[in-house]
């Protein structure tokens, strides 16, 4: 595991979006796993910079978000498809017909699962699969339990997720409680996993997921399983780390 840290959130959100844009520029026909919540913003809007400076280009590239909530709808402003049309898909060249994103309005939800994970097969592997973490240590939204599921499922949000989301929405009664969220199994199956955490409110589970026990009480400790991860934070995140 490669845990780099940044004391200012510029050189951080630069050194995010040079991975995603490196490899994007190596490799025109990448598949990148997306993800949303407060942590990526600024990567994506380095990345928008960067297109628009002509030195990167998606139109060939595939991406894949890990989550969406269920039963809002797709154009509410804090749905995942509206957060990633406002901040990456709206700016930049990715096609449509290869950016995907649960459908958390299907009617059958057990059949989006499977038709969400057909497609993830399909593309064969994700490149890349940029993350966030939860404070209880969920990646996606694939929260702590006394076991995990693999594939693409219907998930309960907790309380604390729920409370945590709740500052994007008018009150917590707004906030969905459940989404959709590829499993553990498709988001480890990623050649690279860039895991990116801010702010001295995620210290105690940062330590936690990158040094604790493996163990699904914290999905993202299962990323010290995997052989390819690149961890970027901020000073206050990584503040209680052992050297
Ligand atoms: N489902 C998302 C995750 O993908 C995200 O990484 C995490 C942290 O969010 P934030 O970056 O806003 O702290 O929680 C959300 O609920």
């Amino acid at each position: 595991m490669n845990i780099l840290t940044f004391r200012s959130n510029e050189e951080l959100n630069e050194a995010g979006a040079g991975i995603i844009t490196g490899l994007v520029q190596t490799n025109p026909r990448a598949v990148l796993g997306l993800a949303t919540g407060g942590t990526p913003v600024g990567i994506y809007e380095e990345i928008v910079k960067s297109y628009n400076k002509g030195m990167v280009s998606f139109k060939s590239a595939t991406s894949f978000n890990l989550d969406e909530y269920v039963g809002i709808a797709e154009d509410h402003p804090e749905s995942y498809h509206a957060y990633m049309k406002h901040h990456l898909f709206g700016h930049v060249d990715f096609a449509a017909e290869r950016t995907y994103l649960p459908n958390g309005n299907a009617e059958n939800l057990e059949q989006e699962c499977a038709r969400y994970n057909q497609l993830l097969e399909d593309a064969k592997q994700i490149d890349l699969q940029l993350l966030g973490l939860g404070h209880n240590g969920h990646i996606g939204f694939n929260e702590p339990d006394h076991s995990l599921v693999s594939g693409t499922h219907i998930v309960k949000l907790k309380d604390e997720t729920r409370q945590a989301n709740a500052r994007f929405f008018d009150s917590i009664d707004q906030v969905p409680t459940h989404a959709l969220t590829m499993g553990v199994g498709a988001i480890l199956k990623a050649k690279m996993i860039l895991l990116v955490v801010r702010g001295a409110d995620k210290a105690e589970i940062v330590q936690k997921a990158l040094q604790g026990p493996i163990t699904t009480e914290c999905p993202a400790s299962l990323l010290q399983t995997h052989p390819h991860v690149v961890v970027l934070l901020d000073t206050e995140a990584g503040r209680l780390l052992n050297a």
